[in-house]
């Protein structure tokens, strides 16, 4: 396919998302099912054009004058991929399966169209019903907050300190040029290709040895900062998949017990082979059976229970532009719900003296900071640990620079330090 083709197929699929509340991936897959000659290159190039169309849906449309499939995607060339009008014009020739040729209207907003007038939820790129719990997380930064949140992220590895460290690490991936992340130092950095593409990090001997795992540098501190140490005991009651899991389980050297649960047992299904392929040797899965709670013979006994929250992942938009305009009101109740509940469940857990540490990749205080207020007042026994200790006792002294102005804890953003964006904080238990 030629590059005007890829244009038309994006815009093609960009309407299907649009017209039908398709999720991108489906789309993408239903596009590649019904279109057998678009080779894998392709394929990837198309997915990039929709995946950032939707990063800047808002601003795109704005810019052009028009919410249509062809304005965002025009839009997002011009503000996301910096092309000039020359350019775009010579692949927009109407010939083949190119895109018509841009009219008056859209050559002049293409050259000159800006973003003077809009609303910061246009300009910031998130969805206007979440204006007031942007400008509430992020004060006068929202849009900034926003826009970042809207550009494409680094592919991040996490070094498994079970088998190599992090220099050894370096050198089996030396040929995808990776860098030290800024804070964790099990953190590694590739960055993506121009075209938006992220290597094949599956096949990669690194990987399939259990070198390196990916993991965005906010998850690994996340689990750095809960202080987990070898001999504890720990819980990570939302362990979904096991990405922290994993983390936890190399800090702790393998010596002590992790379990590691979930509601949803079939979320667990991953951990088996990650655990496998890591190397962990201390950790117990407990799959819910039936509607007998996987706790009930454990409650009170854990120096530490973590909780990787359920959240609306609004800290996670650059990996996951389509979710932004896919959540609803709705989905942000449901999981504040939850989380109360979560919360209640774990400090049920935690031994006396021992720490609950509770992270969302949200950046919206509704889940972060303001669930473990309404915990706290509910438990005076609850002592929330300062940042800047969390974040010396982990070793990671900078980190304190990001202690959240709301409330207990930490806030890590894309703006602010180059990771997804998280609140990450730790209560102790008297
Ligand atoms: C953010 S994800 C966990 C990601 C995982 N910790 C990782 O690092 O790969 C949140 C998880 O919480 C689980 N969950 C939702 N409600 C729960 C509950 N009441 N108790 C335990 N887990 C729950 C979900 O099934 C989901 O797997």
């Amino acid at each position: 396919m030629n590059p005007g083709a890829r244009l038309s197929a994006a815009i093609e699929i960009l309407d299907v998302i649009e017209m039908q509340r398709r999720p991108a991936a489906e789309a993408l897959k239903d596009w590649g099912t019904s279109h057998r000659y678009a080779g894998s290159k392709d394929r990837a190039a198309i997915g990039s054009l929709v995946y950032d169309s939707l990063r800047v849906k808002s601003s795109a449309a704005w810019l052009m004058g028009s919410d249509s499939a062809r304005a965002v995607l025009l839009g997002a060339l011009r503000s996301l991929r910096g092309q000039d009008l020359d350019a775009v014009a010579a692949l927009c020739t109407g010939e083949g399966y190119a895109p018509a040729p841009l009219d008056d209207a859209e050559r002049e907003r293409y050259a000159a169209g800006t973003l003077d007038g809009a609303p910061d939820h246009v300009r910031g790129d998130y969805p206007e019903w979440l204006a007031e719990a942007f400008g509430a997380a992020f004060g006068p930064d929202a849009v900034a907050e926003g826009q970042a949140l809207a550009r494409r992220a680094p592919v991040d590895l996490r070094v498994n300190t079970l088998k190599v460290d992090r220099d050894k690490a370096l050198r089996s991936l030396a040929h995808l040029h990776p860098e030290p992340a800024a804070y964790a130092p099990t953190g590694l950095r590739i960055a993506v290709g121009e075209d938006g593409r992220a290597p094949a990090l599956a096949a990669e001997p690194a990987y399939v040895k259990g070198f390196v795992e990916v993991q965005d540098e906010g998850s690994q501190i996340a689990a750095l900062l809960s202080g987990a140490t070898p001999g504890q005991q720990v819980l990570d009651l939302c362990a979904g998949s096991g990405g922290k899991t994993l983390a936890l389980a190399a800090l702790m050297e393998n010596k002590g017990q992790i379990f590691a649960t979930d509601l949803d047992g079939r979320r667990l299904m991953p951990i088996y082979d990650r655990l496998a392929r890591a190397g962990v040797r201390n950790v117990q899965v407990r799959a819910p059976k039936g509607r007998q709670t996987a706790l009930d013979d454990i409650q009170g006994r854990f120096d530490l229970v973590f909780v990787d929250a359920p959240c609306t992942g609004t800290g996670t938009w650059r990996r996951n532009p389509d979710a932004k305009w896919r959540l609803r009101p709705g989905a942000l109740e449901e999981r504040i719900k939850a989380q109360d509940e979560i919360l209640a469940t774990a400090l049920a857990c935690v031994k006396p003296g021992g720490r609950l540490v509770y992270a969302t990749c949200s950046v919206l205080r509704e889940e972060n900071e303001d669930r473990l207020r309404r915990l706290i007042e509910a438990h005076p026994g609850l002592l929330p640990v300062d940042a800047a200790h969390m974040a010396r006792e982990a070793g990671l002294p900078d980190l304190a620079a990001h202690a959240s102005p709301h409330g207990p804890g930490l806030r890590l953003s894309p703006l602010r330090c180059g990771t997804d964006g998280f609140g990450i904080a730790m209560l102790r238990v008297q």
